[in-house]
């Protein structure tokens, strides 16, 4: 039987983090350190003050606060973490490929496999580790080769277990899992091994939400959950646009179908298309999983979620271009959020980086507002797409402080992450400091269309025809 003392996970990212947290908090008797080769990232894990996080999420200042220094630990010393520990987690960043065979499609799994071999490298004690990074179906096996061959004899067991934990929510997930999914070898040391990891988990989640699969189930279904999560935002979005032209009220549409058990009502708000680091990649990843087993109907049936994905954000900044009389050159678009969601800074394949793109392009002026992003991210985003040079993004794209500058001589409110604060404003004011018509485009539908109408604005709310 394996006993656990110390545990390390490598990746000290926005799973890495808050998952070892609670882990530690939950199991005060177990050591966890969290490595990751970003000095800079360590170090803002290390800091004093909580609101220099490397992120933020509700909560999890007041966790690191009660655990670090007791058993939770954050630091760049990656060898010695994985010696030192019985159980290693990887929560290493698995991103779209960039390169060479399967460019723009495949998870690229060089930073996995750098793990493995310096885990096989280090390790002088049989360890038993977790893929908690989101994987293609069969890394595991890749895994174990490279533990078995590359290492020093000692016995290593692989274990699959995803995390399902949804930024902004990320600890209230991570304190009442839906489940925890544990993949493991069908053999007796294998079944030790998740017993190993279930016994942490047991610490806080009942032990009926605690699923045992073998590995390959595991790792796939990380990839379908998120495959079916993101579905459904495409199949709501799909049906704004069909509401929009025909009278009809996506959110009507979305309770009446909603009431429905097996149907359910939650993940049917059509927005202005998902974005985050993971549905987009995860889709892709399968995708190409199912294209290299020749599977091309599957392949193209869910290439769809993303095709569609791409089209809301497309009409979304098509029309604002055409409200706004076909033209919003040297026009002030005023963008009311930047990250991808609320309740989280983090901004990764946000649908606002993408609608910035496109109104710039058409020569209008971006000022945005998000309570929790900075320029220089705000910047960064833009400059990544490589479309232009910096110098002109940074002219074309300004961020403020606060809504009412942003929106100060705008022609045009375009409303990008669901913030609760931004349906508190003073819409009067607002309303006063525009130019006329004064346009609202609210791609998360949190304002009330009619209240806005009645101020004077003219509006357009995602879905409503
Ligand atoms: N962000 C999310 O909400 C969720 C992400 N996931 C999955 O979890 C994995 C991690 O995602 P995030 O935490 O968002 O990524 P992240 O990019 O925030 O963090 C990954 C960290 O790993 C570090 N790293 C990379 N290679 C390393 C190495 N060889 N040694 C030490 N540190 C190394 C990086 O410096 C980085 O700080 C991905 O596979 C993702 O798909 C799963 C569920 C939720
Ligand atoms: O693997 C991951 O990274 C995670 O991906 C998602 O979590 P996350 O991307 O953090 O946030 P979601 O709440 O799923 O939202 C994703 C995007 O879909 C959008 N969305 C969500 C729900 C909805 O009804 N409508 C909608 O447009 C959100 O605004 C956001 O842009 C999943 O919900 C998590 O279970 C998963 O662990």
């Amino acid at each position: 039987m394996y006993k656990i003392q110390k545990i390390c996970c490598i990746g000290a990212g926005y799973v890495g983090g808050p998952t070892m947290s609670v882990i530690a908090q939950k199991n005060p008797h177990i050591q966890v350190t969290v490595v990751d080769v970003n000095q800079q990232r360590i170090n803002a894990w290390n800091s004093q003050n909580m609101d220099e996080l490397p992120i933020y999420e509700p909560g999890l200042g007041e966790i690191v606060s009660q655990v670090r220094g007791r058993n939770l630990f954050f630091d760049t010393d990656v060898d010695r973490a994985i010696e030192e520990a019985d159980m290693i987690f990887i929560s290493v960043n698995t991103p779209t490929k960039t390169y060479g065979k399967g460019k723009g499609m495949a998870a690229d799994l060089k930073y996995i496999e750098l793990c493995a071999r310096q885990i096989a490298r280090v390790s002088k004690s049989s360890k038993i580790v977790v893929e908690k990074s989101t994987l293609p179906v069969r890394t595991a096996q890749a895994i174990k080769r490279i533990l078995d061959q590359t290492g020093n004899g000692v016995e290593f067991q692989i274990l699959s277990n995803p995390e399902f934990l949804a930024e902004g929510t990320a600890i209230k997930d991570l304190l009442e899992p839906d489940r925890v999914l544990i993949g493991g070898a069908e053999t007796e040391r294998g079944n030790e091994a998740i017993e190993a990891l279930a016994s942490l988990y047991r610490a806080w989640v009942p032990s009926d939400r605690i699923l045992a699969t073998n590995v390959w189930s595991s790792e796939l279904s990380k990839l379908t959950a998120n495959a079916f999560l993101a579905q459904r935002v495409s199949s709501i979005n799909a049906i704004s646009e069909l509401c929009e032209v025909s009278g009809a009220n996506v959110n009507e549409v979305a309770r009446a179908i909603g009431t429905d058990t097996r149907i359910g009502n939650r993940f049917l708000k059509a927005s202005v298309g998902f974005g985050g680091s993971c549905f987009q990649k995860d889709i892709l990843n399968l995708v190409y999983i199912a294209q290299s087993y020749g599977l091309d109907e599957v392949a193209q049936y869910w290439e769809q979620v993303i095709i569609m994905n791409d089209h809301q954000k497309k009409r979304f900044s098509e029309k604002i271009v055409t409200t706004l009389f076909n033209t919003v050159s040297d026009k002030k678009i005023a963008f009311l959020g930047w990250a991808f969601k609320k309740d989280t800074n983090d901004t990764r394949e946000s649908a606002a980086i993408y609608i910035a793109n496109e109104l710039i392009e058409e020569q209008a002026s971006v000022h945005v507002y998000d309570p929790k992003v900075t320029q220089m991210q705000m910047l960064a985003d833009l400059d990544y797409l490589n479309v232009r040079s910096c110098d002109i993004n940074s002219e074309r794209l300004i961020a403020h402080q606060e809504a009412y500058s942003a929106i100060e001589g705008a022609h045009a409110i375009a409303v990008l992450t669901e913030w609760d604060e931004f349906v508190c404003l003073d819409w009067k004011r607002i309303y006063q400091q525009m130019q006329k018509p004064a346009f609202v485009f609210d791609g998360r539908g949190i304002l009330d269309q009619k209240e806005l109408e009645n101020i004077g604005f003219e509006v357009y709310t995602i879905g409503i025809g």
